[in-house]
């Protein structure tokens, strides 16, 4: 099976954004607004922190999915891309987690 990554993903979302289409739920959520998406994500979260603590793999695996989805269509309510919250990480990449935690600490 050829790779699938966030990105193909969030290329989705975007073509539904863009579309007409009563046939899509990603384009639903979006025309729900942003409050109504960040709503969504948050019950995704809470249904995969449930998973992980039950320890039930094959449905975490499945949360974790849902959650990713959800996260990407937030982002898209809010006109944050993909590409931004990659540059946001690969700025922490030169400093440990902890080292990033004591200079948010400073801040
Ligand atoms: N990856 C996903 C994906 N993950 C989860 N979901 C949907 O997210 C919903 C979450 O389940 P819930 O029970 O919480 O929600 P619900 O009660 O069904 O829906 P609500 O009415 O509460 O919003 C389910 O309807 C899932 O189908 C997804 N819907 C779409 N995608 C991707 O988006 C693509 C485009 O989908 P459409 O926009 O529908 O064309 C699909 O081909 C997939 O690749």
């Amino acid at each position: 099976m050829a790779r699938f990554t966030l990105h193909d993903l969030a290329a989705t979302v975007d073509a539904r954004a863009a579309s007409g289409g009563d046939s899509s739920y990603t384009k639903k959520l979006l025309d729900k607004g942003a409050e109504h998406c960040a709503k969504k994500f948050g019950e995704e979260a809470v249904e995969l922190v449930i998973a992980a603590v039950e320890n039930d793999r094959s449905h975490l695996i499945s949360e974790a999915a849902d959650v990713l989805f959800h996260m990407l269509v937030l982002l898209k309510s809010r006109g944050v891309n993909l590409e931004e919250v990659e540059a946001a990480l690969a700025q922490r990449t030169s400093m440990s987690g902890l080292e990033e935690k004591a200079s948010r600490k400073r801040d």
